[in-house]
């Protein structure tokens, strides 16, 4: 009530209902003072039919069903019809004043809020009218006159009733549309905000892909202002090879087939360059009824240029920059394939640079990389763009020429490549002069798979490798696969230092009257990557021929004597750690230092060293081998001549060289058992060893009785399979520890 109270206040305020306006209405009315009075002498008569009024006129309203769903219950009708009542009562009360007006408001507001059109409320009064009409009759009817002036009268306060409830209506309906309008600006206004400050690109595209509206973000994205975005199409912003694409989801959103559509696509930038967005669109028909298009646009460039990197550094050489193998597998496959259809020629190129392992060594690894990123630059600078350069790893590089009309193109690329590759480059001041070896396979020629041509251009720069270098070489088939095995072995071993590809295994040595493991003999392993273990025997004498044994010999010799000062800090008894030194390690003139340094360098005690030698390399030359002795003894190293009895020793140089011990060869221990002229060796070297104060070691004892023969002729130790065959330094580190938990 109080709301409807202040509501009529209020709506009486706006409406300008003051007293003149209410004077002015009432003089067009004809209102007079004559009418009031008239009305005022009928009011108390009407009261007593008041009642029926009021009860006709919602009768009359219920009769139509639309308005009996606006009435629904009888308390609602009740109140109404109480209010109607109060009505009709101020209706011949003779007061028409402000209150009058405030009351015929209120009431025209309760009916606007229940719902009631104008229509029915107009058309209401007319059966009100009647029955007033009828009822003044029956009260004036014998005064005519006097009945038509107040019929009159009622009629003009009626009228004026009626203003006062359409301007109600009116009122009410322009306060809603009033309302509406500023929720309607309200969430244009939230819109606009939302749509200015959103984080991702927002666009209004026409049906013809005209930019109709767009936010800050957008324009950020595409680096164009507002201005001249609208004057672009969405598919001047797109780039060339994703329009396709576009156009089709775009007929599909059209045909309703898609509601809206997502996907990572690229627009150019005002710069040029391209941007990764993820675009979602979804299509509406406007007011209009055009078509109409909404965008949004998510810059994804970081996470696509995070993409590219993780596979870019997936096939690419992450020194280099160049494909890795991988890559250039696929690139060889291409090139295959284009070359099948066009019947040309694919030439595949093994790069290796000559003496690579010299720059490693004396400048640093830090100088091997700038040195193999330049001859990478080299290499991919003397190429077609539509050629690869991969590399394959270490110094090597393999290069795939396609679609060579002729065998001669394959030459001519690798003239410039060794042309290139040769030119001087400084590094740390220092003048180098670098060389490579290349060989070359021909697809169809050398085979039609990429392994098949790889492996031929990989045969053919060994061949290159085995000149002088700085040369290259076409694979040829005949070259003799022996020949080839032992050229490949080669080249294998050469890396295999860089690859990390040696292991050294001990074999125990063990005091024969105790049983006690004194000493291991360090023995080489290799496994090449992918490969089978190759024995010691397969390739220390390849070694011993190109001499690689130095640099193979140095890493045996540092690693065992690591591994003695690791077991020593680990806790285990003194264990004498065996080298074998080979002939070229042994004629080496800085042998002595390079033993000192490393003893420095690793930690390692000399005095549980021993260096090996066989006895056929000692008698190679004896004299510079009692010089060398000297002076390793004087540093605390232990001696052994190696395989005694298989070289012809001369007793005298014997006697002056200040050895520690003698190894007797495992293939006299093979037989002692059974063979008496072994058992005499065996027999006589022991002798001849004590008698010169030589400790004498046995090799290669596999069973019982030969240590049984060994041990009845006084052979101070022993090693074999019969105790272990050689094993891993971890091995040898969990058999001491067992042997000490047995004691
Ligand atoms: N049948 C039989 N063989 C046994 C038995 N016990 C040990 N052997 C094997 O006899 C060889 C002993 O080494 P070696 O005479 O110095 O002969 C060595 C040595 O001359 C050379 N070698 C191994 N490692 C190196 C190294 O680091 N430097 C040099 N220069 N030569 C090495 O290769 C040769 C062969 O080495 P491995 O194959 O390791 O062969 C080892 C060892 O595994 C046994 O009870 N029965």
């Amino acid at each position: 009530m109080r709301d409807l109270d202040q509501w009529a206040d209020m709506a009486a305020a706006e409406m300008k209902l003051d007293a003149k306006e209410i004077a002015g209405r009432k003089a067009f009315l004809e209102l007079s003072d004559k009418d009031v009075a008239l009305l005022r002498d009928i009011h108390a008569a009407l009261q007593d039919k008041m009642h029926g009024f009021s009860k006709g006129f919602y009768d009359h309203l219920q009769t139509e069903p639309e308005l009996r769903a606006l009435l629904p219950d009888e308390r609602t009708l009740n109140r109404l019809r109480r209010s109607q009542q109060g009505y009709l009562h101020g209706l011949t009360a003779g007061q028409y004043d402000g209150d009058y007006v405030r009351e015929r408001l209120r009431v025209g507001l309760v009916h606007h809020r229940i719902g009631l059109a104008p229509k029915w409320y107009i058309g209401a009064y007319r059966k009100y009218l009647t029955e007033l009409l009828e009822t003044l009759w029956e009260l004036l009817g014998d005064d005519p006159p006097r009945f038509l002036a107040t019929y009159g009268a009622a009629l003009k306060v009626i009228c004026l009733d009626m203003g006062l409830a359409l301007d109600t209506y009116a009122h009410a309906d322009q306060q809603q549309l009033r309302q509406q309008a500023n929720r309607l600006r309200e969430r244009e206004e939230q819109y606009r905000l939302t749509f200015n400050q959103a984080a991702v690109g927002i666009a209004h595209v026409a049906g013809d892909g005209r930019l109709l509206r767009v936010n800050a973000k957008f324009a950020a994205i595409t680096g164009y202002t507002e201005a001249e975005l609208l004057r672009l199409t969405i598919t001047q912003l797109t780039h060339p090879d994703d329009r396709d694409h576009d156009l089709l989801l775009i007929a599909r959103l059209k045909s309703g087939e898609l509601a809206e559509y997502s996907r990572e696509k690229r627009y150019i930038h005002k710069e040029g360059h391209a941007v990764w967005i993820n675009v979602t669109a979804s299509s509406l028909l406007d007011a209009a009824g055009e078509r109409r298009y909404i965008t949004v646009v998510e810059d994804i460039s970081r996470r696509k240029q995070a993409e590219e990197k993780l596979v870019r550094m997936a096939n690419h050489d992450a020194l280099t920059g160049l494909p890795n193998r991988m890559l250039l597998e696929d690139r060889l496959s291409q090139a295959i394939a284009h070359a099948h259809r066009t019947q040309t020629l694919v030439a595949v190129m093994f790069v290796d640079l000559d003496r690579f392992k010299n720059i490693n060594d004396s400048l640093g690894h830090d100088a091997g990389d700038e040195v193999i990123v330049e001859i990478a630059r080299r290499i991919a600078g003397n190429l077609r763009e539509t050629d690869t350069a991969a590399r394959q790893g270490g110094d090597e590089f393999v290069v795939v020429l396609g679609d060579l009309a002729r065998e001669e193109d394959a030459c001519t690329v690798a003239d410039k490549i060794l042309g290139a590759l040769t030119q001087p480059m400084v590094l740390r001041g220092q003048e180098i002069f670098p060389t490579g070896s290349i060989g070359i396979s021909l697809y169809p020629r050398d085979g039609l798979e990429p392994q098949a041509l790889l492996k031929a251009a990989d045969t053919a720069m060994y061949r290159a490798k085995a000149g002088s270098g700085n040369t290259y070489e076409f694979y040829v088939n005949s070259m003799g696969m022996d020949a080839m095995d032992s050229l490949r072995l080669e080249g294998a071993l050469r890396r295999a230092l860089e690859r990390d590809e040696f292991q050294l295994h001990y074999q125990p040595q063990v005091d024969i009257a105790t049983g006690t493991v004194v000493g291991v003999e360090a023995l080489l392993r290799w496994q090449p990557q992918g490969g089978a273990m190759v024995p010691p025997g397969d390739f220390i004498p390849l070694a011993e021929q190109t001499g690689l044994i130095v640099p193979i010999g140095d890493w045996v010799l540092a690693t065992a004597c690591a591994q003695q000062k690791a077991w020593r800090e680990a806790g285990l008894p003194p264990l004498t750690v065996s080298v074998n030194l080979s002939a070229r390690q042994f004629q080496r003139q800085d042998l002595v230092e390079l033993v000192a340094r490393l003893v420095r360098e690793t930690g390692c005690d000399p005095r549980y060293l021993a260096l090996e030698i066989t006895e056929t390399d000692v008698m190679e030359n004896p004299q510079a081998a009692v010089a060398i002795f000297r002076q390793l003894n004087e540093m605390g190293v232990q001696l052994a001549i190696d395989d005694f009895g298989t070289g012809y020793s001369s007793l005298s140089y014997l006697k002056r060289f200040p050895i520690d011990s003698l190894k007797i060869d495992r293939s006299f221990v093979h037989d002692i058992t059974h063979d008496i002229d072994d058992a005499t060796i065996v027999h006589s070297v022991i002798a001849l060893a004590h008698s010169m104060h030589l400790k004498v070691v046995a090799e290669g004892v596999e069973d019982a009785r030969q240590l049984q023969f060994l041990r009845e002729h006084g052979c101070d130790q022993m090693q074999g399979y019969y105790v272990s065959k050689p094993v891993p330094a971890s091995a040898i580190e969990a058999m001491m520890q067992r042997t000490r938990a047995a004691a």
